[in-house]
């Protein structure tokens, strides 16, 4: 997701550019405007063309994101470009930006083959600088096909990730364990100050046992050295991406960016490759012993497909990076959220408490089947859809989309956060109401409109992993305390930092309800 996203802004040769341009359209173009979006009713004779979309020149897209600071407040651009130049324009990249659900309905379902998101040459250039294998965000065309033909199995179904159910507790008892902790720790008894940052060290934990079958500490009081390494990796190399996309090739060797981003990737590929190897090791004595080979999901990867290790260290990698933030973030924001609406969180409690006996953990089959507390989590992900930008480029056809012709590889940036906040699709779109997404005879939103995961085959491989981290965490903290918003702190606000952060780190009671089954 970082690549693609500094691929918005990549600065090359003293322009700001796409790294896949629209290409001129053949088709015939009768003047263009930039006074606005026209109706479909305007659709005469002809087709109308890229030429006749309203367009932000790469001055003023400039001056907006650099002078008036929206670099890191993209999603809120998104809103005030709907309102300056209508559902369907050219914005400043030359991509073609759209932000009602019914124009993503028709963009993705023109999906491809091998649907692609545009360049990742960002995150390409270190796998060929190294010799390593390329994961799903960076592969593309046929083999990204046969890629995620093996990855899908064992993740994208529900049934694959179920089994993943009993691990995933686990992480969640020792994540409870430190919120008591943290909690006990305080002055007051039960302040967990930066929650985001727990929730990044639960998420880390969770994905890491399920890839690497492995415990990585990350929930102890003190984070073992080789794991620390490995978090600050990833940070580094994510903090250096827009710096390094944004400098021409020739300041590499004089300015710091490109040296530390590469070192970031460097720590993330030895820490991953040593885990992958050990793993390895132990496979291969169980092979040659002759015993049956068993396990999760490396084990998988490597006794039932035909990945080279190569690949497997490319794609273990790339499912790391994206697992982690999204979760957490997803996961802070509801927090976040139900802090502020007691009486949802009410609810919320009223149904685990129960759909399972008070001493017992939840399973993965019965998260899976609470609509409320599914309903909380799409809601947060309406409001707070942590992937706020995503693109797809048609490289097969011409398309016509919004009534406009498209000739092949014109990229589409595709404004989440602008159309989950659709005011036509969901009324009063900055309430958070769990309730628009129950199946309860209520007439249910366009799906269109809130597609956090993406969509397709392209969509996102870790969708239901991610779901049951979320369901389980968040079932066992709503059943175990009482959350509450610390009142010292001010109004949290988001920033586009590729996914969607909060502005200051966010603290948060946690009063314990008394139960005693966790506390
Ligand atoms: C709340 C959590 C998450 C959200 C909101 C999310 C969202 C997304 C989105 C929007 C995409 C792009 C899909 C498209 O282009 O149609 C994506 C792709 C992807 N996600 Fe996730 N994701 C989450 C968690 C995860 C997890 C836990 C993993 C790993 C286990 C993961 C792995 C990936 C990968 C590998 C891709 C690229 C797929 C491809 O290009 O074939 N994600 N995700």
């Amino acid at each position: 997701m970082a690549a693609r996203l500094s691929r918005n802004l990549i600065w090359r040769n003293g322009s700001w550019l796409l790294s896949n341009p629209i290409c001129r359209p053949q088709v015939c173009c009768r003047g263009s405007t930039s006074s606005g979006p026209r109706s479909l009713s305007n659709f005469q004779d002809k087709p109308r063309t890229v030429e006749d979309l309203p367009h932000v020149s790469v001055m003023e897209m400039l001056y907006r994101v650099v002078f008036q600071g929206f670099y890191n407040r993209l999603h809120e651009l998104q809103i005030q470009d709907k309102q300056r130049y209508g559902h369907i324009f050219r914005d400043g990249m030359k991509a073609v930006s759209v932000n009602t659900p019914q124009l993503l309905e028709e963009i993705l379902r023109n999906d491809e083959k091998f649907p692609s998101r545009g360049d990742m040459s960002l995150w390409t250039e270190y796998r060929d600088m190294k010799g390593l294998g390329y994961g799903p965000f960076t592969t593309e065309g046929e083999r990204w096909y046969n890629l995620r033909a093996m990855l899908n199995k064992r993740m994208l179904h529900p049934k694959d990730s179920a089994q993943y159910g009993g691990v995933i507790s686990e992480v969640v008892t020792d994540f409870i364990k430190r919120m008591n902790y943290l909690r006990q720790s305080s002055p007051t008894g039960d302040l967990v100050p930066d929650v985001a940052n727990e929730l990044y060290r639960f998420s880390l934990e969770g994905i890491a046992s399920i890839l690497f079958e492995t415990r990585l500490g990350c929930l102890e009081k003190k984070v073992p050295a080789g794991t620390q390494d490995f978090i600050n990796a990833i940070a580094q190399m994510f903090s250096y991406s827009m710096a390094v996309a944004m400098s021409p090739k020739w300041s590499r060797t004089f300015l710091p960016f490109w040296g530390r981003y590469i070192a970031g990737w460097d720590g993330i590929f030895s820490f991953a490759k040593e885990l992958i190897d050990k793993k390895l090791e132990v496979i291969q004595q169980r092979v040659d012993k002759k015993q049956e080979v068993e396990g999760e999901y490396l084990t998988y990867l490597f006794s039932n497909t035909k990945m080279s290790t190569n690949d497997v260290y490319g794609s273990i990698a790339e499912l790391l990076l994206a697992g982690v933030d999204t979760t957490s973030n997803t996961l802070t924001w509801t927090l976040h959220l139900l802090s502020k609406h007691q009486d949802i969180q009410d609810k919320l409690h009223e149904e685990v408490c129960t759909l399972v006996p008070t001493d017992q953990h939840p399973t993965a089959e019965e998260v899976t089947k609470m609509p409320y507390l599914k309903s909380v989590i799409k809601e947060a992900l309406r409001m707070y859809p942590v992937v706020p930008l995503n693109a797809r480029i048609i490289t097969e056809n011409s398309v016509t989309i919004g009534g406009y012709q498209f000739p092949k590889n014109t990229a589409f940036t595709l404004c989440n956060y602008a159309i989950s906040h659709d005011a036509d699709t969901f009324p009063e779109p900055y309430t958070f109401k769990p309730e628009r997404w129950l199946r309860d005879g209520r007439e249910r939103p366009n799906p269109f409109g809130s597609i956090p995961f993406g969509f397709g085959v392209r969509g996102c491989v870790g969708r239901r992993i991610a779901e049951l981290e979320m369901y389980l965490v968040l079932f066992r903290i709503i059943r175990t305390f009482q959350i509450h918003p610390d009142p010292t702190m001010g109004e949290l606000k988001c920033l586009s930092r590729t996914v969607l952060i909060p502005d200051q780190p966010l603290n948060l009671h946690f009063v314990d309800r008394g139960g005693g089954n966790e506390a």
